[in-house]
């Protein structure tokens, strides 16, 4: 029997005899399987929202949730729930630093083949409505749809928030307040939006992303059916076991060649270039001083090269030993929005990238992942889109400061876009 359909069983066998306890406000069943599936593919098959996906970059580790039992809009709150409970609870917070934390319903966690489901029950609601809204789920739970192919749908490019001249006046204009004010880096940002031919479905499109953009975190966030929040992120904002917190410094960009002896120059002119070093060690700077508050201890590494399929950056590790009840609100509050997305002095660059940009960056740029009381672990969420219907909107930016190159910065962002365009066939270039 499929082991996705022994996982039905269980919970249907869980439901016949729970007794919802007074003491406990929300009852969590686990159940543990093997599996060789692919919990995209499930989620696929899930008419329930809203829907989450989250692939970890440095280890083989996967999380996905349907559906919602609790929600916090506030870290504060979702990090006293956490305490209190003992539950994970996923979500994040946009570029804005709007917080939307939840308890799924279902929740998998899947560690190479083995995988892990956890029930959420709210025994505050009488049991026959918790029932009733986890029947629909239950009818779903063994069910796959497979993934389709998606190199024949066809992007067409009908809009760009800035096109290339009014992208330039835009940097000529950051370069300015740099040279004129506080200001020393500001991360600008383009959305362009496309035309899908046939509509594209973001779990077929993230599948695709997670095979080709190897060495990224793969997240997918839908608060309803009608739009899909999806990327490939290179970045991690933080992760956290126990009073061990690293975070890092990704900044700093250089193309990525086929060949590798070019592409080898390339790495040694990125690392020796001191734009992009100065580029760099302006996140580092930025982490420490909000974090320096909260930490005994804090180490920075050498600068190294992070390669990906079509763009390398600067790297640098930050390793932390918070002080004692430091929680994850704190953590994230302090750390989010770094300045490899933002910029610095933070709240000024947040100001002139509220008054300069011609779109809301909703959750581009800001952070998913997960809160448990051991560990937590978020990423930066760069390299995504989203995706309503037929139509894709591509989110790309480029750290701005002093000495930036308005058409070189231009490139960049293109560059990175084209680690998701480059999985559909592109008809129109600009
Ligand atoms: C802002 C983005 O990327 C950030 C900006 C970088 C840069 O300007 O060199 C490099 C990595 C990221 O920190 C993005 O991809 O949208
Ligand atoms: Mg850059």
């Amino acid at each position: 029997m499929d082991n996705l359909q022994s996982l039905k069983r269980q919970v249907e066998q869980c439901l016949l005899t729970h007794q919802p306890n007074p003491q406990e406000t929300i009852s969590m069943y686990q159940f543990h399987v093997d599996f060789y599936g692919h919990l995209l593919s499930w989620l696929k098959a899930q008419s329930t929202y809203p829907q989450f996906y989250f692939n970890l970059r440095d280890s083989a580790e996967k999380l996905c949730a349907i559906g919602k039992v609790r929600s916090f809009s506030e870290v504060f709150s979702a990090n006293q729930f956490v305490q209190q409970s003992g539950f994970t609870l996923i979500g994040g917070l946009t570029f804005d630093g709007a917080s939307c934390f939840y308890l799924p319903r279902l929740l998998f966690q899947q560690q190479q083949n083995r995988l892990t489901l956890s029930v959420f029950i709210d025994n505050q609601v009488a049991f026959s409505e918790e029932k009733a809204a986890i029947a629909p789920l239950l009818d779903n739970l063994a069910r796959y749809m497979a993934f389709d192919d998606i190199h024949s749908n066809r992007l067409q490019l009908i809009d760009q928030a800035h096109n290339q001249a009014a992208w330039c006046n835009m940097v000529q204009s950051a370069l300015q307040a740099l040279q004129h004010t506080e200001l020393n880096k500001v991360v600008l940002a383009n959305a362009s939006d496309f035309q899908c031919i046939p509509a594209l479905n973001a779990k077929d499109f993230l599948r695709e992303s997670e095979l080709v953009n190897t060495h990224c975190y793969h997240f997918l966030f839908a608060q309803d059916a009608e739009r899909c929040f999806v990327g490939s992120s290179p970045e991690c904002l933080y992760q956290r076991q126990d009073n061990h917190l690293i975070t890092e410094a990704l900044a700093g960009t250089a193309f990525v060649h086929h060949d590798t002896q070019q592409n080898q120059q390339q790495a040694d002119w990125l690392l020796h270039d001191s734009k992009n070093q100065y580029e760099n060690w302006l996140v580092v700077e930025g982490i420490c001083q909000n974090l320096k508050h909260y930490a005994q201890n804090i180490d920075v590494s050498p600068l190294s090269i992070k390669q990906l399929r079509q763009v390398q950056h600067l790297y640098r590790q930050i390793f932390v030993e918070l002080a004692p009840h430091i929680g994850d609100d704190r953590c994230l509050q302090a750390i989010h929005p770094t300045a490899a997305i933002s910029g610095l002095p933070q709240q000024i660059a947040i100001d002139f990238i509220q008054k300069t940009e011609k779109f809301d960056r909703t959750w581009y740029a800001g952070t998913l992942g997960f809160i448990s009381p051991q560990r937590a672990e978020f990423c930066v969420t760069i390299r995504s889109a989203i995706i309503e219907h037929n139509k894709i909107r591509v989110f790309a930016g480029a750290g701005i400061v002093e000495g930036s190159d308005p058409l070189l910065e231009w490139q960049e962002i293109e560059r990175k876009a084209m680690g998701l365009i480059s999985l559909l066939q592109s008809t129109t270039t600009q």
